[in-house]
Formats: C-alpha cells, structure tokens, sequence
C-alpha cells in the first residue's frame, strides 16, 4: 500500500439456510468467530416473539391473535459469536426460548405475515449495520431476508442424522420421536405460504450427513475465502 495503510476488506453477506438440526448455528457461529464477522440467529429470534406470545397469554394457534400482536415487544439480538444474546422487552430469554412449548408453537407463530414482515425488517437493519459482515443463519435469509447476499449456503443432513445429534444435545431423548418432530416443524416451515424454508437458486447445497462439524466449517470458511478473493 502506498500510504502503508493496512488493505480494507470488504464487507461481506452470508445466508445459511436449512432444516432443523443440519447444524445452521454451530456452522455460522464458528465461521463468523473465524473471520471477524457478525452472526444472526435468526430462529432464535422468532423463539423469542413466541415465547412473548406464550407468556402474554395470547392464542399461538390464532393468527389474528398473532398478527394484532406482533409490533409489541421490543426484540435485540447481540451479534458477537463468542456471546450472542437475545432479549425481549429488555429481559434475557436465550434459556426461556429453548423449551418445548416454544419449540412447538414457533411455526405456527412465525408463518404469520405480520410476524415475518417485522422480523425480517430487523434482520435486515441488523446485517446492514455490521461493520465487517456478517453471518446470518435461518430458513429464509437466501431467499427472501438478503437475497443479495455475498454467499448463499443451505446445508442439508438426513433426518436420521439430525435426530441423532438433537437426541445427544437433549440428554437421552428418544431418538425416534426427536425424528418425528423435527420432520413436523420442517414440513410446517416448508409449506408455509409467506417466505417458506427453500434453497435459494443460486445457493451452494452441503449435505452435512457425513461429515463432522469441523469440516462443515472448514468448507463453509473455504466458500467464504473463495468469494472474497473473488473466485
Ligand atoms: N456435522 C455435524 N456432525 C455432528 N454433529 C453436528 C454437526 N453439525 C452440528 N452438529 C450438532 O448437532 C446439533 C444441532 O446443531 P445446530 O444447533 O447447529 O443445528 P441447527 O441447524 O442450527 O438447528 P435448529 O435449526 O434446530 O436451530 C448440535 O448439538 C451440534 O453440535
Ligand atoms: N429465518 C427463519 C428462522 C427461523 N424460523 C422459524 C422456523 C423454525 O422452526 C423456528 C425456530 O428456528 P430454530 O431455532 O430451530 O433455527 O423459527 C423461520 O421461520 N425463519
């Protein structure tokens, strides 16, 4: 460099796209604490409008319950992947938004146009703001959140293979009835009308079933690196 300026490096969008357990967050987490970025988990935020629902005593299976509803509380998601946080109305829900009753109700809370209309919104307000880039993970990032991203990724990984992984993360749990939820929340996420789970055209497709998460990272870095450099 002439002025012997360190070389800027562009900011950089990416979409990680998938179904339940295909490995979203620990991918992106990773990945954005690898090179510097931001990181978005966008699931956890439609955890947290629902779990507001849910405690505010407002119907979940009611969408015009939902939708009356949906510009009322106030949403902040920390982007730091070291520490990512997620508050509602000021107060730390990351425990909260992780139960059964949430898990449940999310679908039918966040196929709610009014839902996905704010959400999305701050989605996008969010990745605009972060300095370096960032990485932001969900259902519909590709397609509809930022469909301008710089990389699009969708990861797959079979239901057997997932149901595995949620069985160990949830201690024990029975692996057959793990299967069958996930396959329910995915076909709800899947058919829903407004900004449905799907593979962006132009996204990359890694079917993680066989490999372990270090080499998802290591190939979603290389993806990263690649589109940087310009390849
Ligand atoms: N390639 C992999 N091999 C083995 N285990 C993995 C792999 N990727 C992720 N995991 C594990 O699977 C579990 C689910 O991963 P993670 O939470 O990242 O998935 P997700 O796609 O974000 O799920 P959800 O959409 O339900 O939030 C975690 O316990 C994680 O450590
Ligand atoms: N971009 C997104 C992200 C998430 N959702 C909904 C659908 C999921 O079942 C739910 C929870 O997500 P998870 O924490 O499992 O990643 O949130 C969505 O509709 N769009």
């Amino acid at each position: 460099m002439e002025n012997g300026a360190a070389p800027t490096v562009p900011a950089v969008i990416v979409a990680i796209d998938g179904p339940s357990g295909t490995g979203k967050s620990s991918t992106s987490k990773a990945v954005a604490a690898q090179l510097g970025l931001s990181y978005l988990d966008t699931g956890a935020q439609y955890r947290a409008i629902t779990w507001w629902m849910v405690t505010n005593g407002i119907d979940t299976d009611d969408p015009h319950a939902v939708a009356a509803a949906a510009g009322k509380p106030e949403i902040v998601s920390g982007t730091d992947p070291a520490a990512p946080t997620i508050t509602v109305d000021g107060v730390d829900v990351a425990g909260p938004i992780r139960t059964q009753e949430v898990t449940s109700k999310v679908s039918a809370v966040s196929a709610v146009p009014e839902i996905r209309a704010r959400i999305t919104e701050l989605q996008r307000s969010i990745a605009a703001a972060a300095p370096l880039g960032i990485v932001v993970e969900g259902r519909d990032i590709g397609t509809t959140v930022l469909p301008d991203a710089d990389l699009k990724i969708f990861l797959t990984a079979s239901a057997e293979a997932r149901a595995a992984r949620r069985s160990g993360e949830l201690k024990g749990a029975d692996v057959n009835a793990t299967r069958e939820a996930l396959i329910k929340r995915d076909a709800a996420d899947s058919s829903r009308k407004t900004s449905p789970l799907a593979k962006a055209g132009d996204a990359v497709e890694v079917d993680t079933t066989a490999l372990t998460l270090p080499q998802v990272i290591e190939c979603v870095v290389t993806l990263v690196e690649e589109k940087r450099a310009g390849k």
